[in-house]
């Protein structure tokens, strides 16, 4: 679960959003929305521990992240938090393999046989069976975010941000990520998704609208 209160970011004179609060419980997926610039992008960044707030406290399964240093933030990267992006963020010169591998989470504790096992029943989940050692920048653009959703499975982290996860697909493939989340979701993650989307925003449980604000004069 993630429970955040008074979160408020400003950029040199412009305050994105301020004193927001935002509780994801454990099973939920949220959606983030708003207008372009409204500062989306920049929450799931500060959920992430990628840039700090400027105000306001973060608590991700009771532990308060806010206050983590440098080394809990690379832990809490490695072991709790999933990421999404629109434009997939594989390492695109190795392959689907590879990929997997630096996937981290409790995973990394397994044996060879048991890691090849996982990486196979992620990649199963996400229609690419047998294609592991195929190269991602030869994969379509649908492929490679299932190779990210594959990732996803193989770390199943607790809480994911997924950032216009959908934007650059077809129907399909949206709906492929969807149900991934979905599934993760019901696993016990906590999912926040900024999108553009309705459809996707359909099949969420709840909404966060972030607003456009002007230039503070
Ligand atoms: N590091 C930064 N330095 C200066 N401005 C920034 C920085 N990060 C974000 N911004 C600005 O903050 C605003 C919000 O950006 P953000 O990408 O979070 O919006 P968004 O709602 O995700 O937009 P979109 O829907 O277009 O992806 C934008 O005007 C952006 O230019």
């Amino acid at each position: 679960m993630i429970s955040a209160h008074g979160l408020t970011k400003t950029i040199g004179q412009r305050t994105l959003w301020e004193e927001l609060d935002v509780t994801v419980n454990s099973g939920e997926m949220m959606a983030v929305r708003g207008p372009s610039g409204s500062g989306k992008s920049t929450l799931l960044n500060c959920l992430g521990l990628l840039e700090p707030l400027t105000a306001g406290h973060v608590l991700i399964q009771g532990a308060n992240t806010t206050s983590y240093n440098q080394r809990q933030q690379r832990i809490f990267r490695r072991d709790t938090l999933g990421y999404l992006f629109q434009n997939y963020a594989l390492i695109e010169n190795t392959s689907i393999h590879d990929n997997l591998t630096v996937a981290g989470g409790e995973n990394r504790k397994l044996s060879r046989t048991e890691k090849h096992k996982v990486y196979e029943e992620a990649l199963e989940h996400v229609g690419l069976t047998g294609r592991s050692r195929d190269l991602v920048y030869e994969l379509s653009g649908g492929e490679q975010q299932r190779v990210a959703l594959a990732r996803l499975l193989v770390k199943k982290p607790v809480f994911i941000l997924a950032d216009e996860p959908t934007g650059a697909l077809d129907d399909d493939n949206a709906d492929m990520v969807i149900s991934t989340l979905r599934y993760l979701a019901e696993k016990g993650a906590s999912i926040l998704i900024a999108t553009h989307n309705d459809h996707v925003e359909s099949r969420c449980d709840t909404s966060l609208v972030l607003e456009s604000r002007a230039l503070v004069p």
